[in-house]
C-alpha cells in the first residue's frame, strides 16, 4: 500500500445518494460515500455491479435521476463533464480514446492542447505551441513512454497504451482521478512495472480505481468499496473487506 501523502488537503470527492437508472434498471441506485483526500480507494464488484457506471455519475457522462456530487464541497452536480476537469477531477476510460495514426507525443500533445485551449486549431499542429510541448513532455516522462514518444500508437502493447490513456488523463493534473481499469489488458509480465507507474502517478490524489484482479486491488488500495446490484455492500481497508462474510458470500466467493 502506499504512504498517504501528508498535506493533502484538496481532492475530497463526496456523493450524496447517486441514482443511475437505464429504463427500469437501477444500474446505480442510492449509494453515498465520502471519498478522502489523497486516499486510493479500490472499487470492487460482480459484473454489472454498477461501478462503472457510478464512476460515469461523479465525472459528468452519466445523467442523474437523482443525488449529489461534491468536489471540495462545491456542488459540482450539474458541471459539464468539461467544467469538472477544470475543476480537477480526471477521469480514464475502459475503451482507450487514443487516436490511431498518431504518434504518442502527438496523442499527448493534441490533448495537452484541448486541455489548455479547449479546441484543436485544424491550421497549426499542436507542437508549435511550447506550453502544450511542455506539458505533453513532461506526461511523457511521467508515464514512461519517452522511449516510445514517436512510436504510432497504433504499435503500443496494451500496457503502454494503458500507460498513454492515463497519461492523458494526467495532463490537466488532476486533483481526484478516477481510473477505469488502467491495468486491463497489461501482460502478467508488464504487471509489475504497471501497478508501479499506478503508484507514482496517484501519489497525493484522491483516486477511485476499478480493477478486476483482486491481487492488484488489495495492494494498491487504502480502502475497498465494494458494490453489488447498484448498491454499496461493504468499505473498509483490504484485510477487513477480505474478512467480510458479506463480501466473501456476494462477490469474493464467487466461483470457488
Ligand atoms: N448505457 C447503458 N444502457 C443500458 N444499460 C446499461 C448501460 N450501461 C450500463 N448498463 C447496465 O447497468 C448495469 C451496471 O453496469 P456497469 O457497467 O456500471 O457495471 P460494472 O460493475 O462496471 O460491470 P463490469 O465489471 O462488467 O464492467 C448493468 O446491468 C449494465 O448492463
Amino acid at each position: 500500500m502506499s504512504e498517504v501523502r501528508d498535506g493533502a488537503s484538496a481532492g475530497g470527492l463526496r456523493c450524496e445518494n447517486i441514482q443511475v437508472a437505464f429504463g427500469g434498471l437501477k444500474a446505480v441506485a442510492g449509494v453515498s460515500y465520502d471519498f478522502k483526500p489523497g486516499h486510493l480507494y479500490g472499487l470492487i464488484g460482480p459484473n454489472g455491479a454498477g461501478k462503472t457506471t457510478l464512476m460515469n455519475a461523479l465525472s459528468g457522462h452519466a445523467t442523474l435521476s437523482g443525488g449529489r456530487v461534491f468536489l471540495d464541497n462545491r456542488d459540482i452536480t450539474r458541471l459539464s463533464v468539461h467544467a469538472r476537469t477544470r475543476a480537477g477531477l480526471g477521469r480514464s476510460f475502459q475503451i482507450t480514446k487514443i487516436f490511431s495514426g498518431m504518434s504518442v507525443l502527438e496523442n499527448l500533445q493534441l490533448g495537452a492542447f484541448a486541455n489548455r485551449y479547449r479546441v484543436q486549431p485544424f491550421w497549426m499542429p499542436s507542437s508549435r505551441f511550447r506550453d502544450v510541448r511542455e506539458d505533453a513532455e513532461k506526461v511523457l516522462e511521467r508515464v514512461g513512454l519517452t522511449k516510445l514518444a514517436h512510436t504510432s500508437a497504433d504499435y503500443l502493447s496494451h500496457g503502454d497504451q494503458r500507460a498513454l490513456e492515463v497519461g492523458l488523463t494526467l495532463l490537466s493534473d488532476p486533483r481526484v482521478l478516477l481510473l477505469d481499469e488502467p491495468l486491463a489488458g497489461v501482460g502478467h509480465e508488464r504487471l509489475d512495472q504497471a501497478i508501479d507507474l499506478i503508484r507514482r502517478i496517484v501519489a497525493g490524489r484522491t483516486v477511485l480505481l476499478i480493477e478486476h484482479n483482486m491481487d492488484v486491488v488489495m495492494q494498491v488500495s487504502h480502502e475497498i468499496v465494494v458494490m453489488v446490484q447498484g448498491q454499496l455492500l461493504a468499505s473498509g481497508s483490504p484485510d477487513d473487506v477480505r474478512a467480510n462474510p458479506a463480501v466473501r458470500a456476494a462477490y469474493l466467493g464467487e466461483g470457488e
